[in-house]
């Protein structure tokens, strides 16, 4: 066994006790900190003030704060949004079952270690100096930054171009579909599919990065990585006590959302329950990605007043159109006709609820002059054939804000299984068990 590989070695509790912590701030020292009237939680942002190897100064609270990894459920769906994405999807490049199974196992403790502040495997200097570390080591001095990482497992794993790759074709859920075409796609290949999905969560941009980045590197020679997003500027929110965010065309985005606090939303709308199917997946949701290209030099161009048409919400306030405040109920049969918030709410649509968790993203330009900018739209679900497919042919077809001002131009659906009850388990040990 390889250096790089060789965390594996060590049972995954002993690997996370020995770790070194990553910056000043390890999980004991936060509880310390917080005391008793904080509690590290799903929803825990408390009031602890932490400092920083770089800069000395006291660091935003949140970035202290550790975000469980272990749990009934995978951290990263309900739990808090934090500022910053980077997603990657993966191709499984062997044929090799148990190649694969390895990786996904330390890829388990990596991800438990990393989301705990720590460094990966023996660290970044910890091993033998003639080999690579096993950590890459940029992150190291940055606390846990509330990082969060969720694993899905998409359509091609299961069966590609008519193979049961890895003998998991019996056990993909019939909500896992390939999603439709929909009324105006311009979808790239290159930045769609994947077998594989990894959503790095965290309000540091470089712990997002790291944690792709040491997974992609525990991977190779068994996972390449497909494609991937940075984002930044979370467009939606599951706390809703916290100031909504607003999305690059300058709107408050995630305001009727389900809520991390929500639990009955949740079973209803978001985790796969008992009885759904299959088995493997109880406890678990499906993850939605699109790549959605805003024009937003043409939206920039657009009087205020269509602006809010379009959206069927105020630009300023986000109340619904019609109403004073953010928060006032509404009928979204009193909204202009063809708004988005009109079209996408659940009472147009026969309840249909998603969680969502998108992040805005500029990559550059589009070599015509215009900003390569717009929305990565990820959204949670029990069952996308009940959910997102639904609702997007319904904004597919009658939204002036789909039809004008964006282009879905790269699309993915993942299974995300349960969470990682404890030490010792691993992401997809109940499906390749
Ligand atoms: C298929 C689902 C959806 C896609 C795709 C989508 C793209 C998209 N949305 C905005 C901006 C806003 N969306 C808002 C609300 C909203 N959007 C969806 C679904 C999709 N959006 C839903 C289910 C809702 C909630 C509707 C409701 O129940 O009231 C809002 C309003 C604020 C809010 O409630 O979140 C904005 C603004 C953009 C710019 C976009 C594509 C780029
Ligand atoms: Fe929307």
């Amino acid at each position: 066994m390889d250096a790089e590989n060789e965390q594996s070695a060590a049972p995954a509790a002993e690997t996370e006790q020995t770790a070194g912590t990553r910056g000043p701030i390890s999980r004991r020292a936060v509880i310390g900190w917080a005391g008793a009237g904080v509690a590290l939680g799903a929803a825990s942002v408390g009031t602890v003030a932490a400092a920083t190897r770089h800069s000395g100064e006291p660091a935003p609270v949140k970035f202290g704060v550790e975000i469980p990894f272990y749990g009934e459920h995978q951290s990263g769906i309900a739990t808090p949004v934090q500022d910053r994405l980077h997603f990657a999807a993966f191709d499984v490049i062997t044929k090799d079952r148990e190649a694969l199974v390895r990786v996904l196992k330390e890829w388990t403790k990596a991800g438990a270690t990393m989301a705990g502040g720590r460094e990966v495997g023996k660290g970044t200097g910890g091993g033998l100096p003639e080999a690579p570390p096993d950590d890459t080591g940029e992150a190291l001095g940055l606390p846990a930054s509330r990082l969060t990482l969720t694993i899905g497992f998409g359509p091609t794993l299961f069966e590609k171009d008519g193979v049961d790759r890895f003998g998991l074709k019996a056990k993909r859920p019939e909500a896992l579909v390939d999603l439709p075409k929909f009324r105006g796609d311009n979808l790239d290949p290159a930045r769609s599919g994947g077998d594989i999905c990894v959503q790095a969560c965290a309000d540091d941009p470089v712990v997002a990065v790291h944690a792709i980045r040491n997974l992609a590197r525990i991977g190779m020679g068994v996972v390449n990585v497909r494609w991937s997003q940075l984002g930044f500027g979370k467009t939606s929110s599951t706390t809703p006590d916290e100031q909504t965010p607003r999305n690059l065309m300058g709107f408050k985005d995630g305001t009727h959302n389900v809520a991390g606090t929500d639990k009955d939303a949740q079973v209803q709308h978001v985790w796969v329950a008992p009885g759904d199917g299959p088995e493997w997946m109880t406890g678990g949701s499906y993850l939605v990605a699109r790549r959605i290209r805003m024009h937003i030099e043409t939206w920039d161009r657009t009087p205020l007043a269509d602006q809010e048409e379009i959206i069927g919400r105020t630009k300023g306030e986000g109340a619904p159109i019609g109403k004073q405040r953010e928060r006032d109920a509404f009928d979204p049969k009193d909204l202009p006709e063809n708004s988005h918030v009109r079209l996408a709410h659940p009472d147009s649509n026969k309840g249909a609820t998603l969680l969502r968790r998108g992040f805005s993203f500029t990559d550059g330009t589009d070599g015509l002059g215009r900003l390569d900018a717009g929305l990565f739209f990820l959204a949670y679900q029990r069952d996308t054939r009940k959910a997102f497919i639904p609702v997007q042919q319904a904004l597919a077809a009658h939204d002036v804000l789909h039809d004008e001002y964006t282009q879905h131009v790269g699309s993915a659906h993942f299974a995300c299984p349960p969470g990682v009850r404890k030490p010792g388990e691993w992401w997809g040990q109940a499906l390749f068990g």
